[in-house]
């Protein structure tokens, strides 16, 4: 048996879950968890299927192509189970880091890190003692193309499905925004849409917030604008100091990133429009 994850989605209309289903019967799938949604908004249909299959894999493809094409969609079957290949990205804070890191080692995060890259030294150690290869490159404004181009030559030659903005705080081009659509992952440290850009902890002290956040969004060139994926948020009063709210959001930060990267991992993210669908 092989265990595949069927990602599929078109223009909305009836009868899509029906050839679905009917193409899994006839290669004598099971189906082991199945979820849909219309986006009225946009008139999308999204579906995400674990499917046990007797097939090979390639036979199921055959058989979902043929649906596909029906349906103009937009469609994946992988198997299941595989790590996403995530490149890292950070700067200075280490607790988004570290709780990815955790969760890999824990065994409930399915990605592997084969890089980790920064701007700043700091989290070297860190990598090295989850023994992780790291590269520490200075970027100033002449030096941030030299290294944007190390990043597309790492997504390149390393395979990489998935890279992961873990507080790094460089502000990506709109090339590279364009070179990797759809596959960075950026945690912001404030409930989007509000403080956007840096120092979202100050901003939200001198606006004398009541709840600070922390988001998890798709990176795009307009900044912290990108599909949201994940969001988590708590309460706080006007004695929190900045460090304090900067401490508490921490622990945000943190389980908001892993959150949407797990989900990105298991091909639980559709993006429709500027919103995601999320099939948790
Ligand atoms: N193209 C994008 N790049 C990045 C995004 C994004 O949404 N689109 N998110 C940011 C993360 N971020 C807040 O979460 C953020 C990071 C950095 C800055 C900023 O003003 N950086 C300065 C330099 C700061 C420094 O060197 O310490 C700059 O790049 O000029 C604002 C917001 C990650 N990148």
């Amino acid at each position: 048996m092989h265990q595949l994850i069927l990602t599929f989605s078109c223009d909305d209309t009836a009868g899509i879950v029906h050839a679905v289903t009917g193409a899994i019967v006839a290669c004598q799938g099971n189906i082991l968890e199945l979820q849909q949604f219309s986006s009225t908004d946009t008139g999308r249909f999204f579906m995400r299927v674990e499917i046990d299959v007797p097939t090979a894999p390639e036979e199921f493809r055959a058989a979902i192509a043929q649906v596909a094409t029906r349906f103009a969609a937009t469609w994946a079957v992988v198997p299941a189970g595989v790590p996403t290949r995530t490149l890292v990205l950070v700067s200075k804070a280490a607790g988004p880091l570290n709780d990815l890191l955790f969760h890999v080692r824990a065994g409930d995060l399915p990605i592997e890190i084969p890089l980790i890259l920064s701007n700043h030294e700091q989290l070297g150690r860190l990598a090295h003692y989850h023994g992780i290869p790291f590269e520490h490159h200075a970027v100033l404004p002449d030096s941030k193309p030299a290294f944007e181009n190390r990043i597309r030559q790492a997504v390149d030659e390393l395979g990489i499905d998935l890279v992961v903005l873990a507080r790094y705080m460089q502000i990506l081009s709109p090339e590279l925004c364009t070179d990797l659509a759809g596959r960075v992952i950026n945690i912001h440290h404030s409930f989007l849409p509000g403080f956007k850009g840096a120092n979202p902890y100050r901003q939200a002290h001198e606006r004398g917030v009541k709840l600070i956040g922390a988001t998890a969004h798709f990176v795009t060139s307009n900044l912290d604008e990108g599909p949201i994926i994940e969001q988590n948020v708590h309460r706080v009063d006007h004695s929190a100091t900045v460090a304090e709210l900067t401490s508490i959001g921490q622990g945000l930060e943190s389980d908001t990133l892993t959150s949407a990267v797990r989900l990105f991992a298991e091909k639980r993210i559709f993006l429709d429009g500027i919103r995601t669908v999320i099939f948790h």
